[in-house]
């Protein structure tokens, strides 16, 4: 093992971002192809962007190094009350300055003097940013900064105490294991790099934690893959799907996820509850796809993965994260911020001497999301899919014919008659039954999966091309109109309906 989790590295020089630049620029020739089919409806204008965040960033190896943690207190603290104007705030070293934008109004953000990134990207010197109303996040510095921000905010303040030591710390780690796994012979156990999965109650700091540990592998030249397990409030794509793709450039702050690739299963609820066999089922076909595409692609299975979960770990929350880490065979379990979680997956997987379950302290700034918070943010990712983060992608309203689609739902109605069934059985409902829709009313608004599937019982275990909202529908004319991405022909004729629905506002 190549260091400690917990414990301090001795000589960030080694394991900074900038030290394996160069060997491994010389393998990114070798483009990753890692998803056969791609979400070939999504608007995919994010990539110049990306390109240039990159050049951009110039972490040097020493801004990622760290060693105690007693900090100074910030020179500069704005309190809650929603500030605004032009001001600047200085960071000293290892702190960070949280923000919650105002509701109404985006915040423009640069960084005057000195480094700091955003959960694990790092912002480029003196070049504005633009962030959305209501986005929550935080610029930590490793070495002392000074930043310019120009707008309102619900609140900001500094914070001289974050866990990010702990972080990089657990990134120098898997940073280790890539490296032997790249130094193994491609035929051995040995060349397979960190599973990681991210766990712990809701806003415990998941999502954040993987984006980092992604931004910083991703700096360094590896092109590791993400997986998003979270239907509640994915970031690969809309909520009520769980995704992987490749993340080949640190994330960027405002964009997020670049949609280039991604393998994308549709559940279509935001939670599993409505159809928790369903859930298993698209797992363990990501996990398969994955499983195949890592056979044949040395330089990302030393990458690895890393896993971002959703916040329901009680019950049948909880098998199901043991089914992920089954399915996923994870092999480092990050707990986020839950003492009992963490003992009872430690109890649970001692058995396997191959996984390490490793527990972490939750951000003081990981921001609490009440139900409509989360509703909010589910109809905001939808919006975005169609209308991009910045409202640059230009969606189209189509039409087609009530003949040109065949709409299914996947689960319900009774696998058998009770006349079937032994006695004393109970009919139970099928999971994984798939049921032809009428097109009625009730559509209006609704958000389906164009599935790549060539028959209708190829469907559950197809991944999907992209997404649909119905706007209206004529049934005098047997006619539909519906959102899409871009123009033209679907690329499938099969679409899956789950409970999303979307209306533009
Ligand atoms: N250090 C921080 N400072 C400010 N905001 C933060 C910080 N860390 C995380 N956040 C914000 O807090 C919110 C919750 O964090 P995150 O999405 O990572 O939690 P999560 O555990 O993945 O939540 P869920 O399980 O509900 O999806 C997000 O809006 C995120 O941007």
């Amino acid at each position: 093992m190549a260091g400690s989790w917990n414990g301090l590295i001795s000589d960030p020089h080694q394991t900074g971002p900038s030290a394996l630049r160069n060997s491994h620029s010389q393998v990114k020739a070798r483009t990753l192809k890692i998803l056969s089919k791609s979400l070939l409806f999504a608007p995919n204008n994010q990539t110049q962007r990306s390109k240039e965040q990159k050049k951009n960033c110039t972490i040097k190896s020493s801004a990622m190094a760290f060693g105690g943690s007693a900090v100074a207190p910030p020179s500069a603290v704005a309190g809650a009350g929603g500030p605004s104007g032009t001001r600047q705030v200085k960071l000293e070293r290892e702190c960070e300055l949280r923000i919650e934008v105002s509701p109404d109004s985006p915040l423009r953000l640069r960084i005057l003097a000195g480094t700091a990134e955003i959960f694990g990207t790092e912002i480029a010197p003196e070049i504005w940013l633009s962030f959305p109303p209501g986005l929550k996040f935080a610029v930590f510095s490793w070495y002392g900064a000074t930043i310019e921000m120009d707008g309102a905010t619900e609140t900001d303040y500094t914070a001289d105490e974050t866990p990010m030591i702990s972080y990089v710390n657990v990134h120098a780690v898997l940073e280790g294991r890539r490296n032997r796994a790249k130094a193994s012979p491609t035929d051995s156990d040995l060349s397979q790099g960190p599973r990681v999965i991210v766990v712990g109650p809701t806003d415990s700091g998941k999502s954040t934690l993987s984006r980092m540990l992604l931004s910083w592998a991703a700096k360094q030249g590896w092109k590791p893959t993400f997986v998003d397990l979270d239907i509640g409030q994915g970031s690969i794509t809309i909520p009520g799907c769980i995704a992987a793709t490749p993340i080949e450039l640190p994330i960027d702050p405002v964009e997020g996820i670049p949609l280039e690739m991604p393998l994308v299963y549709f559940h279509g609820h935001p939670n599993p509850g409505p159809n928790v066999d369903l859930y298993k089922v698209l797992v363990k076909e990501l996990a398969q796809i994955l499983e195949r595409q890592f056979a044949g692609n040395a330089e990302s299975r030393a990458a690895g993965m890393v896993i971002n979960t959703m916040g329901w770990i009680e019950n049948v929350g909880y098998e199901l994260l043991l089914h992920s880490i089954d399915a996923l065979k994870a092999n480092v379990v990050l707990v986020l911020g839950q003492e009992k979680l963490f003992s009872m997956l430690k109890d649970v997987l001692k058995s396997k001497p191959n996984v390490d379950v490793v527990k972490l302290q939750k951000s003081g700034g990981v921001v609490t999301r009440l139900g409509n918070v989360r509703k909010k943010a589910r109809h905001y990712r939808i919006k975005e899919y169609f209308y991009g983060p910045s409202n640059d992608f230009s969606p189209h309203s189509n039409t087609a014919n009530f003949s040109d689609l065949s709409i299914y739902r996947v689960g319900g109605g009774p696998q058998a008659p009770r006349s079937a069934l032994p006695i004393g059985a109970e009919p139970a409902a099928d999971p994984t039954r798939l049921v032809h829709v009428t097109i009625s009313k009730d559509m209006h608004h609704a958000v389906l999966a164009v599935s790549y599937a060539k028959e209708p019982d190829q469907i559950i275990s197809s991944n999907v091309a992209g997404f649909i909202c119905i706007t209206e529908i004529d049934f005098d004319r047997k006619k539909i109109t519906y959102l899409a991405p871009s123009v033209g022909e679907l690329p499938g004729r099969f679409l899956i309906m789950g409970s999303l629905a979307w209306l533009e506002t």
